[in-house]
């Protein structure tokens, strides 16, 4: 049997996924699979299907649309609404900041701007959240590769859900059933180069502490560092997601540690300055990462998954629609 587990970042583990996609020793991955996001809420995977060469690709088209001018991104405009998250957001609109319970830290980080601009979109032909691209003529082939990476995304979503499914020892397509839609978001990501004294003052932010809402996150980065992940059995402890060639790293959303009967974690995390950056002009570079978020699809329902309840361990959630939830989270963030 291959190994399966080949390392780890500080605790969150480096699993080679091929395995699992060459059905060499799928069960092996699937547990492995299932333990990260049991105990951590995060993996990295190695091996993912998901070609370079189409993430090279659309990091360069992301890097393109971030260079356009400010009024031609507007084009674009995000409408002021959370629930119709598409389109451009200019630096300091979007602001996350949930998991922070003290007062005097909330009115900081609610004073502290996200420093970062941001481009979403989802399928073509989603009657729920219509895509908003640049006017025809502007920036061609920006439209077809996001549309590209878009399903390219969602197929390797389908084998990690397929993975996922074994370790919770589910048939191998019972989470897949749920996201056919799918209503996914790609969201392409750029944090401007700022005062690296500003960043570590908290006067200005990446992305503040959260968690993700849906399904997983499948999330590609550049090399800049930055991204934080909280330590699940000591809150308040983040330590570095170091980015790792070739890797994607994967996670949990609120929505599946609800699901699984908060059996699987949704980790709270953020980025912020990469440590021990040292600068010689005094300012951070800039950082892109593009996250997509996996949701269940608007239409299905979902009770808690079977085997994660019990006599002795019980249902702690209702039933709950997949849009409501998720609407409910999106709407508080503009
Ligand atoms: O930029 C990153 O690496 C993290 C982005 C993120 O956590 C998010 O968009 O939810
Ligand atoms: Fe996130």
């Amino acid at each position: 049997m291959s190994d399966v587990n080949i390392g780890d970042v500080q605790g969150i583990p480096i699993i080679d996924f091929a395995p699992f996609i060459d059905g060499s020793n799928k069960q092996g991955v699937a547990d492995a699979m299932y333990r990260s996001f049991r105990d951590v809420g995060f993996v990295y995977l190695v091996n993912h299907g998901l070609p370079k060469e189409k993430i090279d690709e659309m990091f360069d088209w992301s890097k393109k649309f971030f260079a356009q001018p400010m009024d031609v991104k507007q084009l674009a405009p995000h409408p002021p609404s959370g629930t119709h998250h598409r389109g451009y957001s200019a630096p300091g609109i979007e602001k996350v900041s949930q998991h922070v319970y003290d007062s005097d830290e909330i009115t900081k980080i609610r004073n502290a701007p996200d420093v970062k601009e941001s481009f979403e979109c989802g399928r073509e032909d989603s009657e729920h959240m219509p895509n908003i691209w640049l006017p025809e003529g502007i920036l061609p082939g920006f439209k077809e590769t996001c549309l590209g990476f878009f399903w390219a995304c969602y197929k390797v979503e389908l084998t990690i859900l397929r993975a996922l499914a074994l370790g919770l020892h589910l048939s191998e397509d019972y989470l897949v059933q749920f996201h056919a839609a799918p209503d996914n978001q790609l969201r392409l990501l750029h944090y401007p180069s700022v005062p690296l004294s500003q960043l570590k003052n908290d006067e200005i932010a990446r992305i503040g502490a959260h968690s993700d809402f849906g399904s997983l996150t499948m999330l590609m980065q550049d090399n800049a560092g930055g991204l934080e992940v909280e330590n699940p059995n000591r809150p308040g402890e983040f330590t570095p997601a170091t980015p790792i060639e070739g890797s994607i790293i994967v996670n949990a959303g609120d929505f599946l540690m609800r699901w699984s009967n908060d059996t699987i974690k949704s980790t709270v995390h953020r980025v912020r300055a990469p440590p021990n950056l040292v600068s010689a002009d005094g300012m951070t570079p800039e950082r892109y990462s593009i996250p997509y978020f996996s949701s269940a699809d608007y239409t299905k329902t979902v009770d808690c998954l079977p085997g994660t309840y019990s006599a002795e361990n019980p249902k702690k959630y209702e039933a709950i629609s997949a849009k409501q939830y998720i609407w409910q989270r999106l709407a508080a963030t503009y």
